[in-house]
């Protein structure tokens, strides 16, 4: 078997396609979507993934503010601008891109973000919603994830879904978002024993492990469908993810690839949540008059 290839560049852009038409209706109603992304200290890579972001939105006719505070900023002087935002009603969403630097509690940054302009869905209200099968906001990676198995009618009814690893921003919404589609999912990890027991009964497969190549083709039952989250250099500079591409290929019968597979979705995903978002505000005003 030769693994046929989730295109996400290709997906992605054809959402972005759908969502220029959704912001086109919302500027005829007088809304522009407004997206808020806060980038702190020199993260070389995060810079990149804000600046794919600005140019993601652009293309589509979102709003962006872009804001570049120091490496050396406190907590106190960060939740003042979450708090500013939170409070500015033209603004439809807000992100803080992780990692934040050491003298940062994260989570207390993402748990200050308003819920109704948590385009990450990374605050615990969300998250608590997602799991109850109420999803308001969705984490941007593994709802990419999930508009794969949609586009290529992969079913996840019944099926065994095993995750490999447990982050907040990966491992756990897409247990939640996978059991919300009646998979039958385990969560795996790095404490786990005998790993490749549990991944080699998977139907569906998601590696998000963050080491280099991990998941080998042993690790894989044949006609598997693997999704690779991981994004790793190499030991020549090269970018990889967790799963030995060229391996699995060979027993997989779906694989993302690395890059252009789950990458892509995810920003797709920042740019239909942000216009959601903003839908919802004109809904609320439409729902006041007609209730006037
Ligand atoms: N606030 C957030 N922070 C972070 C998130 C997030 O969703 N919200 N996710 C990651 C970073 N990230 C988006 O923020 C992201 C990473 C990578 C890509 C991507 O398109 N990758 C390319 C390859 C890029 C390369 O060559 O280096 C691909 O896979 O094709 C998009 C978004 C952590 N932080
Ligand atoms: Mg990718």
């Amino acid at each position: 078997m030769v693994a046929k290839l989730l295109d996400g560049k290709k997906l992605a852009m054809e959402i972005r396609t759908h969502l220029k038409q959704r912001v086109q209706e919302l500027k005829q109603k007088g809304v522009t979507p407004k997206l808020v992304v806060i980038l702190v200290g020199n993260d070389s890579a995060s810079r990149i993934y804000v600046r794919n972001k600005h140019r993601a939105a652009q293309k589509i006719g979102i709003e962006t503010k872009d804001i570049e505070l120091p490496q050396e900023i406190t907590e106190n002087e960060l939740l003042a601008y979450v708090k500013k935002y939170n409070e500015d009603d033209s603004v439809h969403g807000i992100l803080v891109q992780l990692p934040l630097p050491a003298q940062i509690n994260a989570e207390k940054i993402t748990h200050a973000i308003a819920p109704a302009k948590d385009v990450d869905g990374f605050h615990p209200v969300n998250i608590g919603h997602l799991f109850m099968n109420d999803p308001h906001a969705l984490p941007c990676t593994p709802h990419g994830i999930m508009q794969f198995f949609k586009k290529y009618n992969i079913s996840l009814m019944g099926k065994h879904a095993v995750i490999v690893g447990r982050s907040n921003i990966v491992g756990r919404p897409m247990a939640a978002m996978m059991l919300n589609n009646d998979a039958t999912v385990t969560i795996t990890h790095s404490k786990t024993k005998n790993l490749s027991e549990l991944t080699r009964q998977a139907d569906i497969l998601i590696a998000a492990i963050g080491q280099a190549e991990f998941i080998k083709k042993t690790d894989v039952k044949p006609g598997a469908v693997v999704i690779d989250v991981g994004m790793n250099r190499n030991d020549k500079g090269k970018l990889v993810g967790d799963v030995d591409q060229k391996e699995v290929a060979e027993v997989a019968s779906y694989l993302t690839p690395v890059p252009g597979g789950v990458g892509p979705m995810t920003i797709a995903m920042l740019m239909e949540q942000t216009v959601k978002f903003a839908e919802r505000g004109v809904q609320n005003v439409d729902g006041e008059v007609s209730n006037g």
